[in-house]
């Protein structure tokens, strides 16, 4: 635990005028991310050796934790914060400012001239880093995975040091890399045209369905609450009838038809869940509410308004008598017994697709398990040296942070698939191999994303073929976005596994993911459901690109009379992920040719249905 921090600006224009700090301030912000229950001391010192020793001293004597100095570590003649580091540190740490920079100097070779030191006095950790904000917020993420555990090195605190050890000993024991039969050192004999042959869209499809016809089916017991989405494995037969007794449908008296209009004496009365306790005679009805069971006798019901009061007990607590004003007929407002469900009738059949309402049914008729075909499990993995963590505070330089998992584990989610986080993996044959393994080890769909072009570092297809003995059913299909899409199967302990290796760019993940997994994953559960298309009109001209296109767009209705008008979201470049927000539509546009370069506005085209269509309200 760091409990204080102090961070030291060395800077003599700063400490003559304090707003052109920038350095501290990145220093502050990184503190106050990571270690949020540490108190922090910030001071901006000039450039002179004695008060900088002075304010090291202080602090370390104050039992600050961690003592961060940015500026005064490089050539100039006033550059002395080293010199005065050196004069307090008890021990060198060297190897944190030969961390900072190797790392820096992957960015820049000015880096071989920060003399930045690093050690200890006493239970402080004094680091220092170069001046500017830049080099500092590179270099701090450089020391970030040290810097709990050296503090508690430090200050003895033998508890954290216990955890850190044990995870480094479970890391080192569970090598993060896997032999692998894919050599990418040798990057000049790459091939220069993708030996995977372009299919069209119609194929991939046709080779998703007959290859999915591999996978199993299994049934699996679930509760009926978790059973929204799911295919009901056998047909499910009413075990009881719905009402089990003959029911009011109307707050009134249940009365003898034959007795037509006139005075009736209330013999009882019967709310719902009350049992009737004697039958009704000529001339006598029952005060019935709606859903209660009818007397004996009773063949009708006459509703409370069709009724005048005749004749009350003195507190009024009691109806002694009514008239009942229009003559009732036979059945009229009762549902006998099995009239919303026959008793033996069919509730839901073998393949239906449990929603809402067949939950009510399946509850009401007294089921609380049924039986439904299993999903597989479905692994979602990304791949990228580039990729961070969306919950990083930092991004390093180069890098971004990973939209793909999540949106598609998100994607799947809406369309009742749950999934597996199967992590980053990185663009290294060894280690992807591992990665895939690991995944492959827990889910029978493996949904990859990235990796799968022609770059030196697509490696996604090389690893399946050689080291997990693949067969890579497509790896090129002709439809934008999604080009690289490439579906394989491989064995692995036995079982056959299904991998979806989808382009990395964000829009061509999701688009490959509804048309292509989506559809295998309903396979899978025997949903037999494809997406409805619908002719829209296009709202504006559209240029065709030549490879037939998934555009995204939303749907308006400004005619009922007339087709929906579709509107693209947006440049829809693969990249582009907002222009698959509030997408209800993915229009199937058609390759352009040199007869057909563009659409013009008005046009119909086909329409695949794959969103919500939800309306702004007006
Ligand atoms: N020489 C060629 N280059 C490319 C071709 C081609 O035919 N020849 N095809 C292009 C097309 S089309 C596509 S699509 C992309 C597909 O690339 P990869 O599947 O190999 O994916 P990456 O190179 O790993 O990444 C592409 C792009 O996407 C970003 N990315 C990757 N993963 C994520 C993620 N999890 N979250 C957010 N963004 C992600 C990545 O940073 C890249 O910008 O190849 C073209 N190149
Ligand atoms: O096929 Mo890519 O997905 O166009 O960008
Ligand atoms: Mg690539």
């Amino acid at each position: 635990m760091v409990k204080a921090v102090a961070i030291i600006t060395v800077s003599d224009s700063c400490f003559k005028d304090n707003s052109k700090d920038t350095s501290g301030p990145a220093l502050l912000k990184f503190i106050e991310q990571h270690f949020p229950e540490a108190n922090i001391h910030t001071i901006i010192v000039p450039d002179e050796k004695e008060i900088i020793e002075r304010e090291l001293k202080y602090f370390c004597d104050s039992h600050i934790d961690l003592v961060l100095t940015t500026g005064g570590t490089g050539l100039s003649p006033r550059d002395v914060t080293p010199e005065a580091t050196k004069a307090v540190l008890h021990k060198e740490v060297p190897a944190i400012a030969v961390a900072m920079t190797i790392a820096s100097l992957k960015k820049t070779p000015m880096a071989m001239l920060s003399r930045a030191v690093a050690g200890i006095r006493d239970r402080t950790l004094i680091i220092n880093f170069p001046g500017s904000k830049k080099a500092v917020t590179e270099c701090i993420e450089v020391v970030k995975p040290i810097l709990g555990h050296g503090i508690s090195l430090i200050t003895n605190n033998l508890a954290n040091v216990r955890i850190v050890h044990d995870k480094l000993q479970s890391d080192h024991t569970c090598s993060h890399m896997r032999n692998t039969n894919v050599d990418i050192s040798k990057v000049a004999l790459r091939p220069r045209q993708s030996p995977f042959p372009m299919l069209e869209m119609v194929e991939a499809f046709n080779i998703v369905d007959a290859v999915m016809m591999q996978w199993v089916e299994r049934t699996e017991t679930v509760s009926i609450e978790d059973s929204a989405g799911c295919v009901v494995a056998q047909d499910i037969i009413a075990r009881e009838p719905m009402p089990p007794f003959p029911a009011s449908v109307k707050d009134g008296y249940a009365c003898l038809s034959l007795d037509g209009v006139g005075k009736r004496r209330v013999q009882a009365v019967v709310a719902a869940g009350d049992t009737p306790l004697s039958p009704l005679t000529r001339g006598q009805c029952a005060r019935v509410n709606t859903g209660a069971p009818l007397p004996l006798g009773a063949d009708c019901v006459v509703q409370v308004e069709d009724t005048k009061l005749i004749q009350a007990s003195a507190d009024n607590q009691t109806e002694l008598e009514v008239e009942i004003l229009v003559a009732p007929k036979p059945h009229q407002d009762v549902r006998p017994i099995g009239f919303d469900i026959p008793l033996g009738s069919l509730l839901v059949e073998k393949g239906d697709v449990i929603d809402a309402a067949k939950i009510g049914i399946l509850a009401g008729a007294g089921y609380q398990e049924i039986t439904v075909v299993e999903h597989p499990k479905v692994g979602i993995m990304s791949t990228g040296n580039e990729l961070q963590e969306p919950s990083d505070s930092f991004l390093r330089p180069s890098h971004i942070r990973d939209s793909n998992r999540i949106m598609i584990k998100s994607l799947l989610k809406e369309h009742g698939f749950e999934s597996i986080d199967c992590g980053i993996a990185r663009d290294h044959p060894g280690e992807l191999s591992h990665a895939l393994e690991n995944a492959l080890a827990v889910c029978d769909v493996l949904v990859c994303t990235g990796g799968v072009s022609m770059g030196e570092r697509d490696l996604l297809k090389p690893v399946l073929i050689k080291d997990f003995n693949a067969t890579v059913h497509f790896g090129r299909v002709r439809m934008k976005p999604g080009k690289p899409s490439t579906f394989a199967t491989c064995k692995y302990e036995g079982r056959t596994k299904f991998i979806f290796a989808l382009p990395g760019n964000p829009v061509s993940a999701y688009v490959c993911c509804l048309l292509l997994v989506v559809r295998a994953l309903r396979q899978c559960t025997r949903y037999s459901g494809e997406w409805a298309r619908l002719g829209v009109k296009l709202a504006r001209d559209i240029t065709l690109d030549p490879r037939p296109e998934y555009a995204r767009a939303q749907l308006s209705f400004p005619d009922i009379q007339d087709l929906p008008v579709a509107t693209l979201l947006g440049n829809q470049c693969s990249s582009r992920l907002l222009s698959a927000c509030g997408a209800n539509v993915l229009l199937e546009l058609p390759g352009a040719t040199p007869e057909c370069p563009m659409l013009p506005a008005g046009s119909v085209v086909p329409a695949l249905l794959t969103g919500r269509i939800d309306l702004p309200r007006l």
